[in-house]
């Protein structure tokens, strides 16, 4: 694990000295939008952009989502690192699963990062969407490529689904606002803390978050009400990763997802939602992050567990 430094990769754990134990995420650095306005600099192309994603990961997994549920495979092409991210960073390999760097050919990711920007300063952090005709990248933000699937290749594809519909916009964020630093960040903040104090913060936030969407989910079938929207992707990637990883190797154990029952049967229920099963990769999930942190993992074993029957049917709408 590491960052780039004016092009130089350095290799280093997270900084958590001058944040007093306490794990702050960085904001994403490239920041364009694919949109189909008149003169826009990214255009939606056919065959013109291509997504670098970690199927481990649970930024990159919401944008394998709206890939697949917005017809895009034949439009974005992938490729897929290996779960393993050790001194280099996120690298390609012969990992199960993974694949080569399918545009350059090269073994790390920040070489992508430097093939966009040769002297530049940042996290090298997956998901990233590339652009083939400029070489550069569009996003590496996951909130933001998602909302730019959604919408920005309706014509070409034909698939009008929104997941963010004008309708609904206020009540998505609100709940986004929400989940992302409890939640979705919460489980980092949980694992990365290097202190107690910073640790019983974040994972009491965690679960009274959880509690609160458990409620939410015991009274209406979605985050907004009847309609599966955006904000319901953005929380199901952390919930799938719960059990499997956060309960035990960061330590986010005060319940699991099968104690909720109504999450629980939501997070059923949204993975069986067709093409979502095929996004989702056990085994480069756990891998990842049991055989990466070798700061909280130092023998990098994988459990086995858990055993949970996630095509079991589901009790929502019922
Ligand atoms: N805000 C970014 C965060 C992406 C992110 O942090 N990805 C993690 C993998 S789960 C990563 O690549 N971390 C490497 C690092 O921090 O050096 C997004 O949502 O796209």
């Amino acid at each position: 694990m590491g960052l780039l430094v004016e092009g130089a990769w350095k290799d280093q754990w997270y900084d958590t000295k001058s944040s007093n134990g306490k794990f702050v995420r960085q904001d994403s650095m490239f920041r364009n939008t694919i949109s189909g306005e008149e003169g826009a600099v990214y255009p939606p192309e056919s065959g013109r952009y291509h997504l670098y994603v970690s199927l481990a990961c649970p930024w990159a997994h919401r944008t394998l989502i709206f890939r697949k549920l917005k017809n895009l495979e034949t439009h974005i092409s992938v490729s897929v690192v290996s779960p393993d991210m050790l001194s280099n960073g996120w690298e390609f390999g012969d990992y199960p699963g993974a694949t080569a760097d399918d545009l350059f050919g090269v073994n790390y990711m920040h070489q992508v990062y430097t093939k966009a920007k040769s002297d530049v300063t940042t996290r090298v952090t997956v998901p990233v969407l590339w652009d083939k005709q400029s070489n550069s990248i569009v996003s590496n933000e996951s909130a933001e490529i998602i909302r730019m699937f959604n919408s920005a290749f309706n014509e070409l594809t034909g698939n009008h689904d929104d997941y963010y519909p004008e309708s609904l916009q206020a009540q998505i964020d609100e709940i986004n606002d929400f989940v992302y630093p409890n939640i979705n960040n919460g489980v980092y903040r949980a694992g990365f803390a290097t202190t107690q104090d910073a640790y019983n913060e974040a994972v009491v936030s965690l679960f009274d978050a959880l509690d609160k969407i458990e409620g939410i989910l015991s009274t209406q079938r979605y985050l907004t009400g009847d309609r599966l929207t955006e904000a319901d992707w953005r929380i199901f990637t952390t919930l799938i990763r719960f059990d499997p990883v956060y309960v035990g190797h960061f330590k986010c154990n005060i319940r699991r997802i099968q104690d909720y029952p109504n999450i629980f049967e939501y997070m059923k229920e949204l993975y069986q939602v067709d093409g979502i099963a095929e996004t989702t990769n056990f085994d480069h999930i756990k891998r990842h992050y049991y055989f990466s942190h070798t700061t909280i993992n130092p023998t990098q074993v994988v459990p086995q567990g858990p055993l949970v029957d996630l095509d079991k049917p589901h009790n929502r709408g019922a």
